[in-house]
């Protein structure tokens, strides 16, 4: 899935609505075992995703805001793989919830949850998504200081699986899902996937209900 919403793929509601609905018809596609996302921004061929659009949370109505936080929560439960540039707040989310985390290998590149940067608190579910990854102590500085990593400490942390050359990006995202889907059988995966996130879609569920 190549995402192209100039200048940034920053995350508004009418994108991941669009992303939404494009993740269900391809749960739907029986024919469909994986899925790589990337950015193919002509004129920003370095950044993944910015995060969330700012101008989405800024003098908006209590629904709109309600509609868009509900589509952030579905664009968190369904994400698969991906591969990438830049990817601050919600970009990093966006690939935290892929299976496997392929960046290009340019200090220029940075990722992390920097809301705290921003004056704004990484939602719980930002937060478990991030401990889930990197572990509690890595989040805990991470978060407390709003960090951004260049790729060699992101690798170094394990916020992301792979380095690789700029231009090989895609080749690899290729290979490593072919490597993937070579256990056989949908079942066995995607129910492991379930389990290891049964706990916290449960939480989530909770925390809709308050
Ligand atoms: C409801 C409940 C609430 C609940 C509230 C709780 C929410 C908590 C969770 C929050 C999660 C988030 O994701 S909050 C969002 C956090 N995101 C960020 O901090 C990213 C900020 N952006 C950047 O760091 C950079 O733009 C970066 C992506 C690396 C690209 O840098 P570049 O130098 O290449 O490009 P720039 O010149 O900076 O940006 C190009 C243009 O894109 C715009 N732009 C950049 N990021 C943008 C963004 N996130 N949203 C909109 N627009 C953005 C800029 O303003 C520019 O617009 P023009 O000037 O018009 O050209």
């Amino acid at each position: 899935m190549h995402m192209q919403s100039p200048p940034v793929n920053s995350l508004s509601l009418d994108f991941l609505t669009e992303l939404c609905i494009s993740l269900e018809k391809l749960e739907m596609d029986k024919g469909c075992r994986g899925l790589i996302i990337t950015s193919v921004l002509s004129n920003q061929p370095k950044v993944f995703s910015a995060g969330l659009d700012i101008l989405e949370m800024y003098g908006k109505s209590p629904e709109h805001c309600g509609e868009f936080w509900k589509v952030v929560q579905e664009m968190w439960l369904k994400f698969y793989g991906s591969n990438m540039g830049s990817s601050p707040a919600g970009g990093c989310l966006l690939s935290l919830t892929c299976d496997y985390r392929i960046m290009a290998d340019n200090p220029r590149y940075t990722i992390g949850l920097n809301e705290t940067q921003l004056g704004i608190v990484a939602p719980f579910w930002f937060k478990e998504t991030m401990v889930n990854t990197v572990g509690h102590r890595n989040t805990e500085v991470a978060l407390q200081l709003g960090l951004l990593y260049k790729p060699a400490e992101a690798l170094k942390i394990g916020l992301v699986d792979q380095l690789v050359p700029e231009d090989q990006v895609f080749t690899v995202a290729s290979q490593t899902m072919t490597k993937w889907l070579t256990i056989p059988g949908n079942v066995s995966v995607i129910t492991t996937k379930s389990t290891l996130n049964l706990l916290f879609s449960f939480q989530l569920w909770c925390f809709n209900l308050v």
